[in-house]
């Protein structure tokens, strides 16, 4: 298991270590070492038991005899004592190597009370000394000296021999292969050297070394050398093992980690790892066993190989070879399994020979090449198709310039088309019908609008959300078509240049039509007086009569007059009294004399009715306020304020040219009719029920005369009503007309929008004939003045 180490990285204990009484020799720095002397001589002492107890033990184990005269743990002098007649030495040598001392002389008797005891005993114990260490020497083990069993005798010296011979036979036991060790804490490496003495060491050897074994120690030195630079190397080695059991246990850790991602609920806790890494460990172990034994068989090979013994430095050649050649095998796996961390799929790999390993390298390579290839021949197409693009931009940006330019002359030529169309109605005296969508009021929740597209020239497609295909829509087509959002400027512009030719003598009605609160008289009048912006098509028509009246001034006197009635119920009235409660509000005698079915030389069609004249827009404004109190309002399911009646304001111009006399007359009839609506929509009862009778028999009245003059029919039915009657010549005559209807945008509306459409494109028809101005030079004036005169006289 790694431990702790002082550089605080994990590491092996090194097998260095074992070295430790060695290198203390050896080392420069154990004279550094701040031991004194008296603790070095307490740890030499503890040694040195420590060593003898180990040797006791041993001697113990091996012979029997000796459980009775050696104790376990002797002090020197009796360990001493025990071994100084030879005999269990004899014995453990003849089991360590049989037949090693022919003969042990048995029994010695040890009498030190005898007088002849101690000769005799000597005798004995002097044969089987010798012929021990003669055996031990022969065997080019460590001995001592006879002498070193007698007081002040180096005791350390036998016990070094007796550990020796323990190592001995260890390393016999265990097949007597190769290094082998004695006394736990020296080794000693068999060198066949052709020299009798071995290479023997010992961490006791120390100054009693005497000149005799100056040859061993010599040899002593040159094993501790070599000890130094192979605990180097293990310690190198022993860092690399931590590293790769560091990889090894972690890779394994990590491994099980990313193939437990699915179980949530494991728990990782200390006792998971710790069995982890004791598997981990387990694996290891038998990876270094397997690798123990591969090389035991390794070294066997080298040691029995065929060259026979071999040298020490033969040897050391062979390992550094072998290690040559593993290093160089092992690098490139080592590297690849530091840089993939272990990691299962990539380490596998490692495991591919080299041969394969530079085969996948190939292959990788020429995919790289592809690769790079397939990036350029993309990096072209991409610059290609950048390079296209920017052609094709430029191309579009050409094109949409030209469509502009084409656009804005598409704009100019409908311009004209418009004004050429309108020329050729004047000349056809075509009435115009101009469409206005009503936009849906506050608080209209379901904004679904049957107005499904406007176009440009006219036409508007309604759409029927009942039905399906080609059947749920329709196609109307007008003059103009304004959609909700056109705001009363925009459609006064259209209206003005008819309203302007009034002061050139002609007459023109404009009238508006459609279903109840369908906004026609938010286009005739505005739905607030106050405020401009919001005027409609009556104030703004006056308010420009004025002001151009005032730009002719010095060629032509204008004079302006208005006249406001309302139809109501088949009955005209006179909304513009205000004289006094007698004459307010009266009901002109309609069939009598008041309404004139051909035009007058003043050009009024209703004589009878309060001509009221103006000079200013504030005038109009004034009598306005009062027709519009006068004017009968209704209230019906469909529209609170809706008028049941249809109103007529007419403008009278008569303007007299300064120069020449001539005299110029207009009129303007501006028509807010009532209601389209069908009766039985209205849900009218009583009196309400009988002035939508009324409107419709009207308003059916003006469709009659409509179709009547559409199929240029010879008779046409103006007396059918009195609207018709009233508008007579705005519809028969030479006056120009405008029709503005109106539409509802919702879906409950559609019926009424249909026929509204309808009805208004028989409107759009009927050719009226050129208009024509009623423009008289003062001698046609002066001529009829006379013939008025004339025939007044007569009657
Ligand atoms: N173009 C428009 N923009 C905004 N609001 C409008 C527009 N047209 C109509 N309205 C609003 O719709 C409502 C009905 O309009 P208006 O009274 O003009 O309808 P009408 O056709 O004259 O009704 P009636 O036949 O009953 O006289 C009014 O509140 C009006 O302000």
């Amino acid at each position: 298991m790694p431990q702790e180490g002082n550089s605080n990285c994990p590491s092996f204990t090194s097998p260095a270590k074992n070295f430790r009484g060695f290198k203390a020799l050896a080392s420069s720095d154990y004279s550094e070492e701040t031991i004194n002397d008296n603790e070095l001589a307490l740890r030499k002492a503890e040694e040195a038991a420590s060593r003898r107890y180990q040797a006791a033990e041993w001697l113990r184990q091996m012979d029997q005899g000796a459980l009775g005269t050696l104790p376990k743990e002797p002090s020197e002098e009796d360990f001493c004592l025990a071994l100084r007649n030879g005999l269990v030495l004899c014995n453990v040598l003849n089991k360590v190597n049989p037949g090693a001392i022919h003969k042990v002389v048995e029994s010695p008797i040890l009498d030190v009370q005898s007088t002849e005891g101690p000769a005799h005993s000597a005798i004995q114990y002097f044969e089987n000394m010798r012929n021990f260490l003669v055996a031990v020497k022969d065997m080019k083990l460590l001995t001592f000296e006879a002498s070193d069993l007698e007081k002040g005798g180096s005791s350390n010296k036998v016990v070094d021999c007796i550990l020796c011979l323990k190592g001995y036979y260890e390393w016999k036991q265990a097949g007597g292969i190769g290094v082998w060790r004695y006394g736990g804490t020296v080794r000693i490496t068999s060198f066949p050297k052709s020299s009798s003495s071995s290479l023997v060491g010992s961490e006791s050897a120390d100054e009693s070394i005497d000149e005799s074994e100056s040859s061993q120690y010599d040899q002593l030195l040159d094993f501790i050398h070599f000890s130094n630079e192979v605990s180097t190397e293990e310690s190198k080695i022993a860092n690399v093992l931590t590293f790769l059991f560091d990889h090894f246990g972690l890779g394994l850790l990590q491994a099980y980690l990313r193939e437990s991602d699915g179980l949530d609920d494991l728990p990782l806790n200390a006792m998971v790892i710790d069995a982890l890494l004791s598997k981990v460990v387990k694996d290891f172990s038998g990876l270094l066993v397997s690798q123990g034994t591969q090389l035991a068989m390794f070294m066997k090979k080298i040691l029995k190989g065929e060259r026979g013994m071999l040298s020490k430095s033969q040897f050391m050649e062979a390992i550094s070879q072998y290690l040559r050649q593993r290093t160089s095998m092992a690098s490139s796996d080592f590297s690849e399994f530091c840089t993939c961390g272990g990691k299962r799929e990539v380490v596998r790999p490692s495991l591919i020979s080299r041969c394969e390993h530079a085969d996948l390298l190939h292959f990788q390579s020429k995919q790289l090449e592809e690769l790079r290839f397939y990036y350029q021949e993309t990096k072209l197409e991409v610059r290609d198709i950048h390079s296209n693009w920017e052609e094709d931009l430029r191309r579009l940006n050409h094109h949409v310039k030209s469509l502009e330019v084409a656009s804005s002359s598409y704009h100019k030529v409908l311009e004209e088309n418009r004004m050429l169309y309108n020329q050729v109605q004047d000349l056809k005296g075509t009435i115009r019908v101009y469409c206005r969508v009503r936009p849906f009021l506050p608080g209209q929740s379901n904004r679904q609008s049957v107005v499904d597209y406007i176009g440009e020239t006219g036409n508007i497609m309604i759409v029927n959300p009942f039905k399906q295909g080609k059947d749920a829509r329709k196609v109307f087509t007008f003059n103009k078509v304004f959609g909700a959002n056109a705001t009363q400027e925009q459609i006064y512009v259209d209206t003005q240049p008819l309203v302007r030719s009034i002061l050139d003598g002609y007459n023109v009605c404009i009238f508006a039509y459609g279903q109840t609160g369908s906004g026609k008289t938010y286009t005739m009048s505005g739905p607030d007086l106050t405020s401009e912006d919001t005027w409609g098509v009556n104030y703004r028509a006056l308010r420009d009569l004025f002001h151009l009246s005032k730009v002719r001034l010095d060629v032509i006197k204008y004079d302006v007059a208005v006249q406001m009635i309302e139809i109501y119920n088949e009955q005209v009235r006179d909304l513009l009294v205000s004289d006094g409660s007698s004459r307010r509000y009266p009901l002109i005698n309609f069939l009598t004399s008041n309404i004139r079915n051909s035009p007058q030389l003043n050009g009024l069609n209703v004589p009878d009715a309060s001509l009221v004249p103006v000079t200013c827009t504030q005038d109009v404004l004034e009598w306005m306020k009062i027709g519009q109190s006068n004017r009968a309002v209704g209230a019906t399911a469909l529209n609170e304020r809706s008028s049941r009646s249809h109103s007529v304001l007419t403008v009278h111009v008569q303007g007299k040219e300064l120069v020449s006399g001539s005299i110029l007359r207009g009129c303007l009839h501006l028509v807010d009719l009532a209601g389209s609506e069908r009766v039985d929509k209205s849900e009218a009862v009583g009196e309400r029920l009988k002035e939508a009778q009324h409107i419709n028999r009207s308003l059916s009245a003006l469709g009659d005369v409509i179709s009547a003059l559409a199929q240029k029919s010879s008779h046409i039915p103006y007396r059918n009503s009195k609207l018709t009657q009233v508008l007579q010549e705005s519809l028969g005559g030479q006056a120009k007309t405008l029709m503005f209807v109106h539409i509802n945008p919702e879906v409950n509306a559609l019926g009424e929008t249909i026929s509204t459409l309808k009805f208004a494109e028989r409107v759009a028809s009927i050719e009226l004939g050129a208009a024509r101005s009623n423009k008289e030079t003062g001698e046609i004036r002066e001529l009829k003045d006379e013939v008025h005169h004339y025939l007044f006289s007569q009657s």
